[in-house]
Protein backbone atom coordinates (compact mmCIF):
# COMPACT_ATOMS: atom_id res chain seq x y z
CA UNK A 1 0.00 0.00 0.00
CA UNK A 2 1.55 2.85 -1.13
CA UNK A 3 -1.60 5.91 0.59
CA UNK A 4 0.28 7.20 4.04
CA UNK A 5 -1.60 10.38 3.36
CA UNK A 6 -5.42 10.63 2.60
CA UNK A 7 -5.85 13.53 -0.13
CA UNK A 8 -9.86 14.36 -0.41
CA UNK A 9 -11.09 14.71 -4.06
CA UNK A 10 -11.73 18.48 -2.96
CA UNK A 11 -8.37 18.87 -2.22
CA UNK A 12 -6.70 17.23 -5.46
CA UNK A 13 -8.94 19.28 -7.30
CA UNK A 14 -8.00 22.27 -5.95
CA UNK A 15 -4.48 21.57 -6.41
CA UNK A 16 -4.69 20.58 -10.34
CA UNK A 17 -7.43 23.86 -10.78
CA UNK A 18 -4.67 25.73 -9.32
CA UNK A 19 -2.32 24.31 -11.93
CA UNK A 20 -4.25 24.71 -15.14
CA UNK A 21 -4.99 21.27 -15.57
CA UNK A 22 -8.65 21.31 -15.69
CA UNK A 23 -11.23 19.54 -13.82
CA UNK A 24 -10.90 16.21 -11.33
CA UNK A 25 -12.65 13.63 -13.31
CA UNK A 26 -11.58 10.68 -10.80
CA UNK A 27 -8.57 10.32 -7.92
CA UNK A 28 -7.22 6.62 -7.29
CA UNK A 29 -4.48 5.81 -4.73
CA UNK A 30 -1.55 3.95 -6.06
CA UNK A 31 -0.74 0.76 -4.59
CA UNK A 32 2.67 0.08 -5.61
CA UNK A 33 5.69 2.11 -4.29
CA UNK A 34 6.75 2.64 -0.89
CA UNK A 35 8.60 5.72 -0.60
CA UNK A 36 5.62 8.02 -1.37
CA UNK A 37 2.03 9.15 -1.16
CA UNK A 38 1.21 8.36 -4.84
CA UNK A 39 -2.72 9.10 -6.66
CA UNK A 40 -3.76 8.28 -10.01
CA UNK A 41 -5.45 11.37 -11.04
CA UNK A 42 -7.33 12.40 -14.33
CA UNK A 43 -8.74 15.72 -15.68
CA UNK A 44 -10.80 16.84 -18.07
CA UNK A 45 -8.58 19.87 -20.30
CA UNK A 46 -10.23 21.36 -22.99
CA UNK A 47 -12.32 18.92 -23.93
CA UNK A 48 -9.75 16.31 -23.82
CA UNK A 49 -9.14 13.45 -21.02
CA UNK A 50 -5.70 13.99 -19.35
CA UNK A 51 -3.81 11.54 -16.59
CA UNK A 52 -1.62 13.01 -13.90
CA UNK A 53 0.35 11.29 -10.83
CA UNK A 54 0.02 13.48 -7.65
CA UNK A 55 2.85 12.53 -4.75
CA UNK A 56 2.87 13.66 -1.61
CA UNK A 57 6.50 13.41 -0.51
CA UNK A 58 6.69 11.26 2.91
CA UNK A 59 10.49 11.80 3.00
CA UNK A 60 11.67 14.47 1.51
CA UNK A 61 11.22 18.38 2.35
CA UNK A 62 10.75 21.08 0.25
CA UNK A 63 14.35 22.27 0.36
CA UNK A 64 15.73 18.62 -1.00
CA UNK A 65 13.21 18.53 -3.49
CA UNK A 66 13.60 21.24 -6.05
CA UNK A 67 17.07 19.72 -7.63
CA UNK A 68 15.03 16.19 -8.38
CA UNK A 69 11.71 18.42 -9.98
CA UNK A 70 13.92 20.88 -12.04
CA UNK A 71 15.89 18.18 -13.08
CA UNK A 72 13.01 16.26 -14.47
CA UNK A 73 11.63 19.08 -16.16
CA UNK A 74 14.51 20.27 -17.42
CA UNK A 75 15.25 16.31 -19.25
CA UNK A 76 11.38 16.76 -20.08
CA UNK A 77 12.10 19.85 -21.86
CA UNK A 78 15.06 18.21 -23.76
CA UNK A 79 12.60 15.92 -25.15
CA UNK A 80 14.12 12.67 -23.06
CA UNK A 81 10.66 11.12 -21.23
CA UNK A 82 10.25 11.60 -17.48
CA UNK A 83 7.21 12.58 -15.68
CA UNK A 84 7.40 16.61 -16.41
CA UNK A 85 6.45 18.47 -13.17
CA UNK A 86 3.59 20.57 -13.71
CA UNK A 87 3.57 24.33 -12.61
CA UNK A 88 1.55 26.78 -10.86
CA UNK A 89 -0.63 29.00 -13.83
CA UNK A 90 -0.27 32.84 -13.40
CA UNK A 91 -0.94 34.60 -10.51
CA UNK A 92 -1.35 31.51 -8.53
CA UNK A 93 0.39 32.15 -4.86
CA UNK A 94 3.62 30.70 -3.95
CA UNK A 95 3.09 29.32 -0.20
CA UNK A 96 6.79 29.11 2.13
CA UNK A 97 8.91 26.54 0.87
CA UNK A 98 7.21 26.00 -2.53
CA UNK A 99 8.12 27.06 -5.99
CA UNK A 100 6.38 27.03 -9.26
CA UNK A 101 6.68 22.76 -9.62
CA UNK A 102 6.82 22.51 -5.91
CA UNK A 103 3.02 22.99 -4.24
CA UNK A 104 2.18 21.66 -1.01
CA UNK A 105 -0.88 19.06 -0.06
CA UNK A 106 -1.80 17.93 3.01
CA UNK A 107 1.36 19.88 4.96
CA UNK A 108 3.50 17.75 2.70
CA UNK A 109 5.74 18.82 0.22
CA UNK A 110 3.93 17.83 -3.40
CA UNK A 111 4.37 17.40 -7.03
CA UNK A 112 1.93 16.87 -10.32
CA UNK A 113 3.61 14.85 -13.31
CA UNK A 114 1.73 13.55 -16.21
CA UNK A 115 1.40 10.30 -16.35
CA UNK A 116 3.52 7.94 -18.03
CA UNK A 117 1.93 4.69 -20.52
CA UNK A 118 2.82 1.79 -20.37
CA UNK A 119 4.06 -0.31 -17.46
CA UNK A 120 7.50 -2.15 -16.21
CA UNK A 121 9.09 -4.91 -17.74
CA UNK A 122 10.23 -6.96 -15.09
CA UNK A 123 11.60 -10.03 -17.53
CA UNK A 124 13.48 -7.66 -20.23
CA UNK A 125 15.44 -9.14 -22.99
CA UNK A 126 18.03 -7.46 -25.33
CA UNK A 127 15.12 -5.05 -27.00
CA UNK A 128 14.10 -3.45 -23.76
CA UNK A 129 17.84 -3.28 -22.58
CA UNK A 130 18.68 -1.16 -25.94
CA UNK A 131 15.87 1.04 -25.32
CA UNK A 132 17.24 1.84 -22.03
CA UNK A 133 20.62 1.93 -23.04
CA UNK A 134 20.14 4.23 -25.88
CA UNK A 135 17.59 6.49 -23.39
CA UNK A 136 20.15 6.38 -20.50
CA UNK A 137 22.81 7.93 -22.78
CA UNK A 138 20.66 10.55 -23.81
CA UNK A 139 19.45 11.94 -20.56
CA UNK A 140 23.43 12.55 -19.92
CA UNK A 141 23.67 14.53 -22.92
CA UNK A 142 20.30 16.39 -22.27
CA UNK A 143 21.44 17.19 -18.41
CA UNK A 144 24.99 18.90 -18.99
CA UNK A 145 23.83 21.92 -19.04
CA UNK A 146 21.42 21.55 -16.40
CA UNK A 147 22.67 24.19 -13.86
CA UNK A 148 21.67 22.86 -10.35
CA UNK A 149 24.06 20.69 -8.17
CA UNK A 150 23.46 18.03 -5.35
CA UNK A 151 26.63 15.06 -5.11
CA UNK A 152 24.97 11.26 -5.49
CA UNK A 153 24.16 11.09 -1.79
CA UNK A 154 24.20 7.30 -1.72
CA UNK A 155 27.88 7.94 -3.18
CA UNK A 156 31.88 7.16 -2.06
CA UNK A 157 31.36 9.19 1.24
CA UNK A 158 28.12 7.75 1.88
CA UNK A 159 29.69 4.20 1.33
CA UNK A 160 32.95 4.74 3.84
CA UNK A 161 29.97 6.00 6.49
CA UNK A 162 27.81 2.60 6.15
CA UNK A 163 29.92 0.03 6.33
CA UNK A 164 31.04 0.35 9.56
CA UNK A 165 27.69 0.08 10.65
CA UNK A 166 26.65 -2.98 8.90
CA UNK A 167 30.12 -4.57 9.50
CA UNK A 168 28.90 -6.05 12.57
CA UNK A 169 25.79 -8.12 11.47
CA UNK A 170 28.51 -10.04 8.46
CA UNK A 171 29.65 -13.01 8.57
CA UNK A 172 33.50 -12.86 8.76
CA UNK A 173 33.82 -13.56 5.31
CA UNK A 174 31.20 -11.27 3.80
CA UNK A 175 33.35 -8.41 5.95
CA UNK A 176 35.89 -9.39 4.99
CA UNK A 177 34.61 -9.11 0.91
CA UNK A 178 33.27 -5.64 1.70
CA UNK A 179 36.40 -4.48 3.59
CA UNK A 180 38.25 -5.20 0.19
CA UNK A 181 35.49 -3.90 -1.74
CA UNK A 182 35.52 0.00 0.24
CA UNK A 183 39.51 -0.18 -0.10
CA UNK A 184 39.70 -1.09 -3.65
CA UNK A 185 37.12 1.57 -4.53
CA UNK A 186 38.50 4.50 -2.35
CA UNK A 187 41.33 3.50 -4.25
CA UNK A 188 39.72 3.64 -7.92
CA UNK A 189 38.72 6.89 -6.92
CA UNK A 190 41.75 8.62 -6.24
CA UNK A 191 43.04 7.63 -9.12
CA UNK A 192 43.39 9.99 -12.14
CA UNK A 193 41.79 7.81 -14.81
CA UNK A 194 38.95 8.33 -12.07
CA UNK A 195 38.86 12.20 -12.18
CA UNK A 196 39.20 11.97 -16.52
CA UNK A 197 35.63 10.02 -16.61
CA UNK A 198 32.71 12.79 -17.79
CA UNK A 199 30.25 13.55 -14.64
CA UNK A 200 26.74 15.14 -14.60
CA UNK A 201 23.23 14.81 -13.28
CA UNK A 202 22.38 10.78 -13.26
CA UNK A 203 19.47 8.41 -12.28
CA UNK A 204 21.70 6.38 -9.78
CA UNK A 205 19.14 4.08 -9.72
CA UNK A 206 17.43 2.65 -13.04
CA UNK A 207 16.27 -0.35 -12.07
CA UNK A 208 13.78 -2.31 -14.25
CA UNK A 209 10.66 -0.92 -12.13
CA UNK A 210 11.46 3.11 -12.47
CA UNK A 211 10.94 2.73 -16.79
CA UNK A 212 7.67 1.75 -18.65
CA UNK A 213 7.20 0.60 -21.76
CA UNK A 214 4.78 0.22 -24.86
CA UNK A 215 4.85 -1.54 -27.75
CA UNK A 216 4.83 -5.40 -27.80
CA UNK A 217 7.75 -7.49 -26.29
CA UNK A 218 9.50 -8.28 -29.35
CA UNK A 219 9.53 -4.48 -30.23
CA UNK A 220 9.09 -2.32 -27.10
CA UNK A 221 8.88 1.38 -26.83
CA UNK A 222 10.43 3.33 -24.09
CA UNK A 223 8.01 5.47 -22.74
CA UNK A 224 9.76 6.92 -19.46
CA UNK A 225 11.86 6.59 -16.94
CA UNK A 226 10.64 7.65 -13.80
CA UNK A 227 11.52 7.98 -9.69
CA UNK A 228 14.71 10.37 -10.05
CA UNK A 229 14.71 10.96 -5.92
CA UNK A 230 18.13 9.18 -5.93
CA UNK A 231 19.41 11.38 -8.48
CA UNK A 232 22.46 13.44 -8.17
CA UNK A 233 25.81 14.51 -9.97
CA UNK A 234 28.57 11.38 -10.41
CA UNK A 235 30.24 9.45 -13.38
CA UNK A 236 28.49 9.13 -16.71
CA UNK A 237 29.78 5.19 -16.05
CA UNK A 238 28.61 4.87 -12.66
CA UNK A 239 25.12 5.31 -13.81
CA UNK A 240 26.07 2.97 -16.43
CA UNK A 241 27.20 -0.07 -14.38
CA UNK A 242 23.95 0.64 -11.91
CA UNK A 243 21.72 0.30 -15.10
CA UNK A 244 23.73 -2.83 -16.18
CA UNK A 245 24.22 -4.40 -13.02
CA UNK A 246 20.08 -4.79 -12.72
CA UNK A 247 18.97 -5.04 -16.70
CA UNK A 248 21.58 -7.50 -17.56
CA UNK A 249 21.81 -9.54 -14.73
CA UNK A 250 20.60 -13.31 -14.38
CA UNK A 251 18.63 -12.43 -11.18
CA UNK A 252 18.84 -16.34 -9.57
CA UNK A 253 22.56 -16.01 -10.02
CA UNK A 254 23.80 -12.61 -10.39
CA UNK A 255 25.80 -13.87 -13.54
CA UNK A 256 26.03 -11.34 -16.27
CA UNK A 257 23.81 -12.24 -19.24
CA UNK A 258 25.74 -11.42 -22.42
CA UNK A 259 23.05 -10.83 -24.76
CA UNK A 260 21.71 -8.15 -22.65
CA UNK A 261 24.35 -6.93 -21.71
CA UNK A 262 25.83 -6.29 -25.52
CA UNK A 263 22.40 -4.51 -26.66
CA UNK A 264 22.47 -2.33 -23.75
CA UNK A 265 26.32 -0.96 -24.10
CA UNK A 266 26.10 -0.94 -28.11
CA UNK A 267 22.61 0.88 -27.93
CA UNK A 268 23.71 3.49 -25.11
CA UNK A 269 27.36 4.28 -27.17
CA UNK A 270 25.09 4.65 -30.36
CA UNK A 271 24.06 7.59 -29.06
CA UNK A 272 27.25 8.41 -26.45
CA UNK A 273 30.43 5.96 -27.22
CA UNK A 274 32.56 5.73 -24.46
CA UNK A 275 36.07 7.47 -23.58
CA UNK A 276 38.94 5.50 -23.29
CA UNK A 277 39.00 6.50 -19.71
CA UNK A 278 35.18 5.07 -19.18
CA UNK A 279 36.39 1.70 -21.14
CA UNK A 280 39.17 1.36 -18.79
CA UNK A 281 37.11 1.78 -15.71
CA UNK A 282 34.07 -0.17 -16.44
CA UNK A 283 34.74 -3.52 -14.59
CA UNK A 284 35.39 -1.44 -11.50
CA UNK A 285 32.48 1.11 -11.84
CA UNK A 286 30.19 -2.24 -12.19
CA UNK A 287 31.48 -3.19 -8.98
CA UNK A 288 31.01 0.16 -7.52
CA UNK A 289 27.63 -0.16 -8.70
CA UNK A 290 27.24 -3.50 -6.77
CA UNK A 291 28.65 -2.17 -3.71
CA UNK A 292 26.32 0.90 -3.87
CA UNK A 293 23.34 -1.66 -3.49
CA UNK A 294 24.86 -4.45 -1.19
CA UNK A 295 25.41 -1.89 1.38
CA UNK A 296 22.22 0.16 0.94
CA UNK A 297 19.92 -2.97 1.18
CA UNK A 298 22.30 -4.67 4.12
CA UNK A 299 21.44 -1.17 6.24
CA UNK A 300 17.90 -1.05 5.30
CA UNK A 301 17.89 -4.99 5.89
CA UNK A 302 19.84 -4.51 9.31
CA UNK A 303 18.96 -0.90 10.24
CA UNK A 304 15.37 -0.24 9.51
CA UNK A 305 14.11 3.15 9.96
CA UNK A 306 11.87 4.34 12.56
CA UNK A 307 7.63 3.10 11.12
CA UNK A 308 9.32 2.76 8.00
CA UNK A 309 7.12 0.44 5.92
CA UNK A 310 9.64 -0.23 3.95
CA UNK A 311 10.01 -3.72 2.70
CA UNK A 312 13.69 -4.58 2.52
CA UNK A 313 14.95 -6.16 -0.46
CA UNK A 314 17.23 -9.03 -0.22
CA UNK A 315 21.16 -8.06 0.18
CA UNK A 316 22.56 -11.25 -0.76
CA UNK A 317 21.66 -10.32 -4.69
CA UNK A 318 24.27 -7.86 -4.31
CA UNK A 319 26.40 -9.89 -2.75
CA UNK A 320 26.46 -12.15 -5.54
CA UNK A 321 26.55 -9.88 -8.34
CA UNK A 322 29.77 -7.69 -6.10
CA UNK A 323 31.35 -11.30 -6.23
CA UNK A 324 30.42 -11.88 -10.30
CA UNK A 325 32.03 -8.79 -11.03
CA UNK A 326 35.15 -8.96 -9.02
CA UNK A 327 35.56 -12.62 -10.45
CA UNK A 328 34.68 -12.57 -14.07
CA UNK A 329 35.32 -8.59 -15.20
CA UNK A 330 32.94 -7.66 -17.87
CA UNK A 331 35.36 -5.74 -20.56
CA UNK A 332 33.25 -3.03 -23.17
N1 LIG B 1 4.73 9.30 -13.82
C1 LIG B 1 4.20 8.10 -13.67
N2 LIG B 1 3.48 7.56 -14.66
C2 LIG B 1 2.89 6.36 -14.53
N3 LIG B 1 2.94 5.63 -13.41
C3 LIG B 1 3.63 6.11 -12.38
C4 LIG B 1 4.31 7.36 -12.45
N4 LIG B 1 4.92 7.58 -11.25
C5 LIG B 1 4.62 6.52 -10.49
N5 LIG B 1 3.86 5.62 -11.16
C6 LIG B 1 3.31 4.36 -10.67
O1 LIG B 1 3.28 4.41 -9.26
C7 LIG B 1 4.05 3.35 -8.71
C8 LIG B 1 4.76 3.86 -7.47
O2 LIG B 1 5.66 4.89 -7.83
P1 LIG B 1 7.15 4.89 -7.28
O3 LIG B 1 7.81 3.60 -7.62
O4 LIG B 1 7.80 6.15 -7.72
O5 LIG B 1 6.84 4.88 -5.73
P2 LIG B 1 7.53 5.58 -4.57
O6 LIG B 1 6.88 5.13 -3.31
O7 LIG B 1 7.50 7.08 -4.82
O8 LIG B 1 9.04 5.11 -4.68
P3 LIG B 1 9.73 3.64 -4.49
O9 LIG B 1 9.95 3.07 -5.87
O10 LIG B 1 11.04 4.00 -3.84
O11 LIG B 1 8.86 2.81 -3.68
C9 LIG B 1 4.99 2.90 -9.80
O12 LIG B 1 5.34 1.56 -9.69
C10 LIG B 1 4.18 3.17 -11.05
O13 LIG B 1 3.33 2.09 -11.31
N1 LIG C 1 16.53 0.03 -6.51
C1 LIG C 1 16.80 -0.12 -5.10
C2 LIG C 1 15.67 0.35 -4.24
C3 LIG C 1 15.60 1.85 -4.06
O1 LIG C 1 14.88 2.44 -5.08
C4 LIG C 1 17.13 -1.58 -4.78
O2 LIG C 1 16.71 -2.45 -5.55
O3 LIG C 1 17.77 -1.84 -3.78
Amino acid sequence: MAVYTEVSEDEARALLHSLGLGELTSLRGIEGGIENTNYFASTEQAGEPRDWVLTLFERLTHAQLPFYLHLMKHLAEHGVPVPDPQAKAEGVRIGPGEDDILHTVCGKPAAVVNRLRGKSELAPGPAHCAAVGEMLARAHLAARDYDRRLPNLRGLAWWNETVPVVLPHLEPEQAAVIRAELAYQNHVAASSAYAALPRGPVHADLFRDNVMFEGTPEQPVLSGFFDWYFAGVDTWLFDLAVTLNDWAIDLPTGATDEARTQALLNAYQSVRPLTDAERRLLPAMLRAGALRFWVSRLWDWHLPREASMLTPHDPRHFERVLRQRVAAPLHA
